[in-house]
């Protein structure tokens, strides 16, 4: 019954209570190096891209009787709920120690991070080391946010993350689930404003900012020593030149608005390397072979300046001519980072089989020594979306490959607010997007039929309606 007693025994209507927030989502795309990897370590210029891979972050509220948080990460197996109120909410609001959503943090606070060890500590105990590692690197990540930008009067909630980036492939999974939990949380303080289509200009880049701010922020708790790079791309999305030159000091960053929505074949060679390594066998080389490292590596610089320098030109326009010189880069690159002795045998095996069809121009992206292949694939002359040959992908997969079909610089973080689209088989106004429908959706695949931020329309991809973006 909908109600209770009082003294005389007569029933009082119980008090409505107020209604819960819709569930709300938001997504943000990996990443990958077009051009300048390892030289960007040595201070050189590099070019990084969205693409249109990404990770999705549903956020549903729960009464707020509950006082619980949880994290559902299904990709990685995680699942995990603190009690609010235990949370060491003290330690962060200590005199000198709290942040506001519009402090720029640029580092971990030690400190804090220890007083969050008793509740990272504590998560998946059973679970294998390697295994561990990662949820807490994910965990430390939400935790080090939510106790920053929230309070202890913060709503109950469930985070549910999918995310069709591989996980430790070079494609910035981890910045891009920095980027959802951080505008998550921002939205979730009213710290942003829009995103909505006739936002100006300047307001959208300093919405950009605050979120990429918070996100190196996260990143900073699942790498230790992020370069940024990822986290910038994933929330402003399309491509930038990066350099840093004195480690000390903020990198330059410059968006790169003209770079063109380039259609990619991205091939993961499933072969775990570990970036430190590959880093460092540059470095021996450097030692080694000085003179000769360092013409490669100025070499990787001209490649990429010659790269910046098309794309930026007033009259820049993509047609046979541009492409064939950003492939010809593409090539050039590639040919270097084997000097350097970055690639690995299964790069070169993709790099062979695809050269042999003439589909496009192949590079290793990321630190090499495995992880994944790009391909820029030639328009075909029906002007349709450029697909590698049937066969090719066959033999691809068969050697144990996996290819994924994206487009270079798409948009940056997206907002769903409500988690409502409209998906054609669905009841009127919309469907929902609630947990259970978002954890049953089968595979990357199930994700971008159930909330993927864009659809296809023929012969070109457009946004889903309800998915809103800052666009500078
Ligand atoms: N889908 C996901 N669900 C939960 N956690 C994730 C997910 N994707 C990435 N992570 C977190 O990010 C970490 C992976 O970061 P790592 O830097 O090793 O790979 P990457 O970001 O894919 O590659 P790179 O930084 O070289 O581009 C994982 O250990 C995990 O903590
Ligand atoms: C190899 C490297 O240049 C790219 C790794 O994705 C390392 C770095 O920039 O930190």
């Amino acid at each position: 019954m909908n109600g209770h007693a009082n003294g005389n025994g007569k029933l009082l209507a119980r008090r409505p209570s107020a209604p819960m927030m819709p569930p709300m989502m938001v997504s943000a795309p990996g990443k990958v190096i077009v051009f300048g990897e390892h030289a960007v370590v040595h201070g050189k210029k590099a070019i990084a891209a969205a693409i249109s891979l990404r990770s999705y972050l549903l956020v549903t509220f729960l009464s707020k009787t509950r006082r619980s948080v949880s994290l559902r990460f299904p990709d990685v197996g995680l699942s995990h709920s603190w009690n609010i109120d235990d949370l060491p909410w003290a330690a962060f609001a200590a005199p000198g120690k709290k942040k506001y959503y519009y402090d720029l943090v640029t580092s971990l606070d030690e400190e804090l991070v220890e007083a969050l060890q008793p509740h990272i500590q504590s998560i998946s105990p059973k679970k294998p080391e390697q295994i561990r590692k990662i949820h807490q690197a994910s965990a430390s990540a939400f935790l080090y946010l939510f106790l920053s930008l929230g309070s202890q009067k913060s709503p109950p909630c469930i985070y549910t993350l999918r995310s069709t980036i591989p996980i430790g492939a070079g494609l910035g999974s981890s910045a891009s689930i920095a980027v959802c939990l951080a505008t998550a949380l921002l939205l979730q303080i009213r710290a942003l404003s829009g995103p909505h289509e006739d936002q100006p200009s300047a307001e959208s880049e300093l919405q950009i900012q605050r979120i990429n701010h918070w996100a190196f922020v996260a990143e900073c708790a699942i790498h230790g020593n992020p370069s940024g790079v990822d986290n910038t791309v994933s929330s402003g999305g399309k491509a930038v030149l990066f350099q840093r030159t004195d480690y000390a000091a903020p990198p330059r960053v410059e968006p790169l608005r003209s770079f063109p929505e380039l259609p990619l074949l991205l091939v993961d060679t499933r072969q775990s390397r570990s970036t430190s390594a590959e880093v460092a066998k540059v470095a021996t080389l450097k030692k080694t072979h000085p003179i000769i490292a360092d013409n490669i590596l100025n070499s990787i610089h001209d490649v990429t300046e010659s790269a910046h320098n098309l794309i930026t030109r007033d009259d820049f326009e993509l047609n046979a001519e541009s492409l064939q010189h950003l492939g010809e880069l593409i090539t050039i690159n590639h040919g270097l980072l084997v000097s350097l002795g970055v690639s690995h045998p299964k790069l070169e095996r993709i790099r062979a089989l695809i050269d042999h069809t003439g589909i496009g121009w192949t590079k290793l992206t990321g630190a090499g020594g495995g992880g994944c292949a790009i391909t820029i694939v030639k328009p075909t002359e029906d002007d349709e979306v450029p697909r590698p040959p049937v066969d090719l992908e066959n033999t691809l997969i068969d050697e144990g490959f996996q290819t994924f079909h994206t487009t270079l610089a798409g948009d940056g973080v997206g907002v769903l607010w409500p988690a409502v689209l409209h998906n054609g088989l669905e009841e009127e106004g919309g469907t929902e997007i609630d947990q259970e429908k978002f954890l049953n959706a089968e595979g990357t695949e199930g994700v971008e039929t159930l909330v993927g931020v864009s659809v296809n329309l023929g012969n070109v991809n457009a946004v889903r309606e309800g998915w809103r973006f800052w666009r500078p």
